[in-house]
């Protein structure tokens, strides 16, 4: 059995890829797992080292990485380098931080006794990815887990799987053994299973919807491990009577349009001051209409493919339903399906007069539509931002230091933007609250979840 890889742009097979065998996935945990004994041995300087010369090799091949991003998930070529870029910062954050896994001593409650803290890893970690970033999703993942000293294994969506095998292929050409990273390609729910009933693995790493997210922690129960969630979001985009407006249209295009607003902390709705909604839509959709649309390896695309048919339904659903209910289109609602071949493009849409009753304000779109409704006061702003059960990102637009005070301090998002519409970065703690998941990846929280804390109590020493 193989998966078929299609570049969702053309239809076209870019690649055929075979599926593991349960007994090959149950192989491969426990060579993963016995793995784990040597290398968290290794000394961190070395396992440093060791993720340097990845990092520098997969920007040798970054080129090649990218066209092969683009292939398999349909981004634009630019997107794709850039996303190479953001896959090694992620690798080079943590060969730095596989050095500073520090413990500490605690002052002991008698004079014969000592207590010292220490950091260990948690073992084998199991890792299921989404197809929107196959190469930084794979990578925000293994590079702490193999600085801690875990060992790893992943399993990448079912439409991406070549990014990571490149990726996967560089690592062990750089040196870290192959039993250390390993891949394994299959479907989701089968190969989750394994994942989640193997006493090897120690812990789930999971970027992908909620609805898995939740089924994932509820599988890991039987055998507690450790587990980390990326979910889904629904960023809510507020911008303030006072904010710089031309400003602000850049940076909503920026968020809204990455990845044709398939990225999990896109804009989802825009929430603009009623005093100045007219300017700003009339800015927004200038622009807006600029942006070509066509297949990423096309030069200039600015929005390639919606990855799938289910995408494409919902998103043009949301668009429907937002029409019947009033919402006035100022720009888009015009797309290309074909459906024999499987490929679907929505040019990007600007919608007016949105409001909470339509599922585009409630629902997660992954697709290139900005919905804009208003408010009057600052608190119903907030209200409205936190009124659906995502809470990964939130951004807000205002020159004013109360209102961003406000705002910082009661948006329910793990990831709050204050002029910003591109916080991403390998040094930031990234991560939801609510259903938009657990844990954080990025920064020094990064490799926390990958790491146990022991403690050493010495007692019968001399006083
Ligand atoms: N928070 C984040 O960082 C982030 C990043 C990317 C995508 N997402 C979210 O993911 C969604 C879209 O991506 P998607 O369609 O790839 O999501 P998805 O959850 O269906 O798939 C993601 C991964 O999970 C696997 N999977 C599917 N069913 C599974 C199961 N029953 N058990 C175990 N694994 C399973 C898939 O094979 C794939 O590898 C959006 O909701 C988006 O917000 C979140
Ligand atoms: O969509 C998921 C990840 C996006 C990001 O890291 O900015």
């Amino acid at each position: 059995m193989k998966l078929k890889i299609k570049n969702p742009a053309t239809g076209q097979l870019v690649q055929e890829v075979p599926i593991n065998t349960e007994e090959e996935i149950q192989q491969k945990l426990k060579r993963g797992h016995e793995s784990f004994n040597n290398w968290f041995k290794v000394n961190a300087h070395y396992r440093s080292k060791l993720l340097k010369k990845w990092s520098n090799k997969v920007q040798g091949a970054k080129e090649e990485i990218a066209k092969t991003i683009t292939l398999e998930s349909g981004k634009p070529i630019q997107e794709s380098l850039n996303e190479v870029d953001y896959a090694t910062s992620y690798i080079d954050w943590y060969a730095e931080e596989a050095k500073r896994i520090y413990g500490r001593t605690i002052p002991a409650n008698s004079e014969s006794k000592r207590v010292i803290v220490t950091r260990q890893p948690v073992g084998l970690v199991a890792a299921i990815t989404p197809w929107n970033f196959p190469a930084a999703m794979m990578t925000r993942k293994a590079a702490p887990a193999l600085a801690a000293g875990c060992t790893f294994i992943i399993k990448p969506a079912e439409n991406t799987p070549l990014t990571t095998i490149k990726l996967v292929q560089l690592a062990h050409e750089a040196g870290i053994p192959e039993d250390v990273v390993q891949y394994v390609n299959g479907y989701g729910n089968e190969v989750g299973k394994l994942f989640t009933a193997s006493t090897y693995v120690k812990k789930i790493t999971f970027t992908g919807s909620t609805t898995v997210g939740k089924l994932l922690m509820k599988d890991s129960a039987d055998t507690v491990k450790h587990i980390s969630l990326e979910l889904g979001g629904h960023a809510p985009l507020i911008i303030s009577e006072d904010a710089d407006i031309d400003f602000a249209v850049s940076q909503t295009i920026a968020s809204k349009f990455r990845n044709a607003g398939q990225t999990c902390i896109c804009v989802n709705r825009v929430l603009v001051h009623e005093n100045i909604v007219d300017e700003f839509s009339e800015k927004l959709t200038k622009e807006v209409v600029k942006l070509k649309v066509g297949n990423g390896l096309e030069k200039d695309i600015n929005i390639g493919p919606i990855i799938n048919e289910k995408g494409f339904d919902k998103i043009i659903y949301q668009i429907n339903d937002a029409m019947q209910k009033g919402a006035e289109v100022l720009c888009g609602n015009n797309y290309n399906a074909n459906r024999d071949a499987g490929c679907f493009f929505i040019h990007p849409t600007v919608l007016k007069n949105v409001n909470e009753n339509m599922a585009i304000m409630q629902e997660e779109t992954f697709g290139p539509v900005i919905p804009l409704t208003t408010f009057k006061e600052i608190e119903e702003a907030v209200e409205i931002a936190n009124s659906t059960p995502y809470g990964l990102a939130a951004y807000f637009f205002t020159n004013d230091y109360r209102t961003g005070a406000y705002f910082h301090e009661n948006l329910d998002f793990g990831i709050v933007s204050w002029n910003d519409g591109a916080p991403s970065a390998a040094h930031t703690p990234f991560g939801g609250m609510k259903e938009s998941g657990l844990g954080r990846e990025g920064g020094i929280e990064g490799i926390e979840s990958y790491l146990e804390t022991k403690y050493l109590s010495i007692g019968g020493l001399k006083k």
